[in-house]
């Protein structure tokens, strides 16, 4: 191993304690994008990212985005923060990007803790909202290069930072931004890297060469202007929860499958050879069950569960707003409902495609529903499938990295999940795209309780230090 390496990792471990502090500093800021109450604490949280990195001595802009409109309202976008340390030209440059927006988490979700107060807990776990999901990875960049200048060791590569605080909810004008700065703030990117997903298991690392697009959906059913007393008009009125919920049933059934004619027909057809891809994996079903601590799996074998999650799509349905939720009885018939879902889409669907399948699907089946209800079908937001080559010389510096640092070699997996903005890099920057993954599979991103585990996030630290010196090498 290099001196400065060893050095590295030693600091992180002498460290360390300081490190989770960060962290828990970090995890305090709510930075749920979802929610417009919270909008402050996003923006809270990219200007701490931007104060942080400018006491490192990157140079940084915030990219403002404007305005978005939620519920009648007009609320400011979180800004991207854009960050430059070093324009060495005898050095390679990464492009390293991560979010800082984080789901949103109130302790009666389900949560044994308070979701935005770090806990350290005995057994090594880091337990809070965005511990893995992206603030940890967020943070261990800044930490790296913290630790190799409080150490006096050349960094051995040049670093743009691009932050969003939207990724939770859609992106939005990140795909602009990139494609602006390509030439601009972002021009000589040789590497990008993205550190916002998880290992396939929880004791070896893994790179990750394919993620699913996601399209967001809402379908409004309005009726009567005002809610109604369900003993007056009920069975005299055409109810909108009615029709919407016989739409939504429509969707797909029990055991995952698409009802909407021709969303299959997109998909890409499953070769011998990628066959190999899904051969001498760690994964297994029953990781899942002790994850979820009950079996409700589809599939009996690994192969068929990796498969439908990584290569086909799936629709899910999220909710349904202005229907009773709440504890108790309400006899109300409510005036208005929108139903949400999303599809996870893979290669090789198009978005547009896909769009007019839904759509006409919904208005049709809503058509023999026969209600004098209203409905009209949106796509909110939507992000693009990608899938790259785990050959690239990206992804051997990622590969090097981790042997070194976890004394295994990864395995390879693809992501159910989504990063919206990976093809636009690859595109815009014309730069091959690493996603080198920092939590274990079983940190719960976007559920109750999630964590990150000591050893992953220090390691983690050091495995973006020997990114480095790896790339370096190229
Ligand atoms: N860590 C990546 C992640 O959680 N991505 C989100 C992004 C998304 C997609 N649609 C809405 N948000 C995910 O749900 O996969
Ligand atoms: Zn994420
Ligand atoms: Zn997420």
């Amino acid at each position: 191993m290099s001196d400065s390496l060893e050095k590295l990792y030693k600091y992180v471990e002498d460290n360390k304690q300081y490190m989770i502090d960060q962290l828990r500093e970090v995890v305090a800021i709510p930075s749920v994008s979802a929610e417009s109450g919270k909008r402050s604490e996003v923006i809270r949280m990219g200007h701490w990212l931007r104060d942080r990195l400018e006491k490192l001595g990157a140079k940084t802009k915030l990219a403002e985005l404007g305005n978005q409109e939620v519920d009648g309202k007009t609320i400011p976008l979180p800004p991207i923060v854009l960050g430059q340390y070093g324009s060495d030209p005898n050095k390679k440059t990464i492009t390293i990007y991560g979010h800082y927006d984080v789901q949103p988490a109130y302790k009666s979700d389900g949560w044994d803790t308070e979701p935005f107060t770090l806990v350290q807990a005995e057994d090594g776990r880091l337990i809070g909202r965005g511990a893995t999901d992206d603030k940890g990875p967020v943070l261990g960049w800044l930490l790296c290069l913290e630790a190799h200048q409080k150490l006096g060791l050349d960094v051995p590569v040049n670093l743009k930072f691009c932050f969003e605080g939207m990724e939770e909810s859609g992106s939005d004008g990140l795909d602009d931004l990139i494609v602006r700065e390509a030439d601009g703030w972002l021009k000589g990117t040789d590497f990008t890297c993205i550190s916002d997903d998880n290992w396939l298991g929880t004791e070896r690392p893994c790179l990750t060469y394919g993620l699913r697009g996601n399209n967001y959906y809402h379908i409004e059913v309005s009726g009567p202007s005002a809610d109604l007393h369900s003993g007056v008009f009920g069975g005299v009125v055409h109810e909108p929860m009615t029709a919407l919920i016989s739409v939504m049933s429509k969707l797909v059934d029990t055991n995952g499958k698409i009802l909407i004619p021709g969303v299959y027909d997109q998909v890409a057809k499953f070769t011998q050879e990628e066959s190999k891809h899904y051969e001498g994996l760690s994964f297994k079903n029953q990781d899942l069950i002790d994850d979820m601590k009950f079996d409700c799996l589809i599939y009996e074998n690994e192969t068929d569960t990796l498969k439908s999650c990584w290569r086909y799509p799936s629709l899910s349905l999220h909710g349904i707003e202005g229907a009773f939720y709440s504890p108790g009885c309400k006899t109300v018939i409510p005036s208005k409902v929108i139903g949400k879902f999303s599809i996870r889409t893979v290669p090789d669907m198009d978005i547009d495609t896909l769009n007019k399948l839904v759509t006409g699907y919904v208005e049709d089946e809503f058509k023999k529903v026969g209600s004098k209800c209203s409905v009209t079908v949106s796509c909110i937001h939507s992000g693009r499938w990608w899938y790259s080559s785990p050959n690239h010389p990206n992804f051997v510096a990622g590969a090097n990295a981790m042997t070194r640092v976890f004394g295994i070699a990864p395995e390879y997996k693809r992501e159910g999940g989504s990063i919206p903005i990976t093809l636009t890099f690859e595109e815009a920057l014309k730069a091959n795209v690493l996603i080198l993954p920092m939590g274990a599979a079983n940190d719960s991103p976007h559920s109750t309780n999630e964590k990150i585990d000591q050893f992953n996030f220090l390691n983690g630290i050091k495995l973006f230090g020997a990114y480095w010196d790896e790339i370096s090498k190229l």
